[in-house]
């Protein structure tokens, strides 16, 4: 493609060099430069790619977009931007010819439900025969293909990619979370959105945002890019949310329990491995049931319902894709006899944390056990927080590590300890996960339910000096077997 035609409409601040340059490759990492690349460099929070243009030199770079001053040779083009993590959104989205225009589009956005939420909508769009890709957290699908991904959101040019690819496997709809990092780190800028949904926003990633506020407004930002948006008006910030997409979207749209709603849920039974409810909504009413616990779950439902309506599913169609929907890691039972529970599940927030233990305290005949630690380079505000909560309301909380990354896994865990005391709820700690799940085997009693709590799907633990395989349900499996 030429170089003129992926930097139209984008604001440039200066141009060196031969704009109708040939490029057949875009590269935010000097490694993947090649012959006739652009290589876009980011200023990133560890290095600065600008660093790396005479890597990228070497490599047989074309064409530089910079937001700083460059030295290069003749016969390599420099455009200056001022922000090239949004250029870069720009010419990945021109190069792979706009493909977010050539298929519905739902984004995902909120602290809690994204997951299970883009996975609802799967299942119901796939009963009604059409090609669906999804794009998240525990992998991005392109109908059964399954991609394995890092990021819940990938950086701009993988997505723009991703939806290349896509739109060449002829995919009728993709539904998307969209991290709260990915809207302002501007990965998802020049997509088009259908239809953005609005879960909740409760505390995690204060590391990265800072103050609340801050990751409110990033949030934010999806409905700017958005046809229609739906809220969740009873979450502490829905009002303000519906504000937002009022001033940004076409068209705003509301779920909820408590307060009236577009889509709203009555009569709501909880179940120990599910839940049911009446939909009431001028589209209709009716009588729903998801396999998966919890009050949340309805939230989660009532946002896959309004997306799917608002495209023009029928409700019977939504009844049985939502019924079918099975989410990895989820509130999922990995072990059950007639003594104790094992399950699974993937909060690693407060908020989230303290749904999955009530919606089990609820049911339980038994102790709830709680085992859980926190994530290192992330969020350290929420560790006290989460070990109070477990504190209050498990039985015994079983103190562990999660993915300590760079850091000490001992002092995460005081960090969470700190909070616990605050409490009166037993608790001890073994900071090896793998030995605190056998703890929790060897010493269940008769009723338990245990709770493996934060990891859910991934089948890894991310160390300082290495990663190693470590997937909960084999772990569970394995240990019983030695039991
Ligand atoms: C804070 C954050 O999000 N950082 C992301 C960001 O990194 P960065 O820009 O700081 O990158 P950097 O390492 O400083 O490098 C700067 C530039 O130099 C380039 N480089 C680097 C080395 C080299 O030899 N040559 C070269 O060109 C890099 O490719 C990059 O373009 O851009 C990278 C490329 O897209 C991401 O991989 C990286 O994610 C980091 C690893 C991360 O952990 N992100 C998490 C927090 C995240 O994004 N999480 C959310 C979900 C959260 C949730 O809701 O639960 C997600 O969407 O996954
Ligand atoms: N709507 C909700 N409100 C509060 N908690 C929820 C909700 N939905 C799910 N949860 C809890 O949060 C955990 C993660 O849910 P899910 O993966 O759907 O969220 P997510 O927004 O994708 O999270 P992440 O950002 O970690 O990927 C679940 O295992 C459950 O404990
Ligand atoms: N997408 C989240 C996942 C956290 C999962 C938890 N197991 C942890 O490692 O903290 C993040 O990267 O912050
Ligand atoms: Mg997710």
């Amino acid at each position: 493609m030429i170089l003129k035609e992926l930097v139209e409409g984008l604001d440039i601040l200066e141009i060196c060099g031969d704009i109708n340059a040939n490029i057949t490759n875009i590269a935010y990492d000097s490694r993947k430069v090649r012959n006739d690349t652009l290589f876009v460099c980011i200023e990133g929070f560890k290095v600065d790619g600008h660093q790396f243009v005479a890597a990228a030199i070497e490599n047989g770079v074309k064409a530089l977009l910079v937001q700083k001053n460059v030295s290069v040779p003749e016969g390599i083009t420099v455009i200056r931007v001022a922000d090239t993590r949004l250029a870069l959104a720009h010419v990945s989205n021109a190069f792979f010819e706009n493909p977010s225009d050539k298929f519905t589009l739902f984004g995902i956005t909120g602290t809690k439900g994204k997951t299970t939420t883009t996975f609802m909508i799967k299942s119901i769009l796939e009963k009604v025969g059409q090609k669906v890709g999804l794009i998240g957290t525990v992998a991005n699908f392109i109908g059964n293909e399954t991609i394995p991904t890092e990021r819940t959101t990938p950086e701009s040019y993988d997505l723009q990619a991703l939806f290349g690819d896509m739109v060449e496997k002829n995919v009728n709809s993709v539904v998307m979370e969209v991290s709260s990092h990915a809207l302002e780190l501007h990965r998802v800028s020049c997509c088009n959105y259908d239809i953005g949904v609005f879960t909740n926003l409760t505390q995690d990633h204060l590391d990265f945002h800072e103050t609340f506020e801050n990751y409110f407004n990033a949030k934010m930002k999806l409905f700017k890019m958005c046809s229609k948006a739906l809220i969740n008006i009873d979450s502490d910030y829905g009002e303000r949310a519906w504000e937002a997409a009022s001033a940004a979207s076409g068209k705003v749209y509301t779920f909820g329990i408590h307060k009236e709603a577009d889509f709203k849920a009555v009569n709501i039974v909880t179940n120990p491995d599910s839940v049911e409810f009446d939909l009431v909504s001028m589209w209709g009413n009716g009588h729903l049931k998801v396999n998966i616990p919890g009050v949340f779950t309805v939230y989660n439902a009532l946002a896959a319902i309004g997306c799917c309506i608002l495209g023009g599913i029928s409700l019977d169609d939504i009844r049985e894709g939502l019924l079918n929907t099975r989410v990895p890691g989820r509130a999922e039972v990995v072990y059950t006899n007639d003594k104790f529970t094992v399950i699974i599940d993937y909060a690693h927030s407060p908020d989230s944390l303290e749904n999955i233990l009530k919606t089990i305290k609820d049911y339980s005949v038994g102790r709830v056990v709680c085992l859980f630690g926190c994530g290192g380079d992330r969020d350290r505000t929420k560790r006290p927080i989460m070990g109070e909560i477990s504190g209050r309301l498990a039985d015994l909380t079983i103190i562990t590590s999660d993915n300590p990354r760079t850091e000490e896994p001992e002092s995460i865990v005081r960090d969470i300890e700190e909070g616990i005391k605050r409490t009166d709820g037993a608790y001890i700690t073994i900071v090896d996960r793998r030995e605190a799940i056998k703890y929790s085997l060897e010493n269940a009693q008769k009723g338990d339910i245990i709770l493996l709590a934060g990891k859910g799907h991934e089948t890894y633990q991310i160390f300082k000096d290495k990663t190693i395989h470590f997937d909960e349900r084999e772990v569970v499996l394995e240990l019983l077997d030695l039991c």
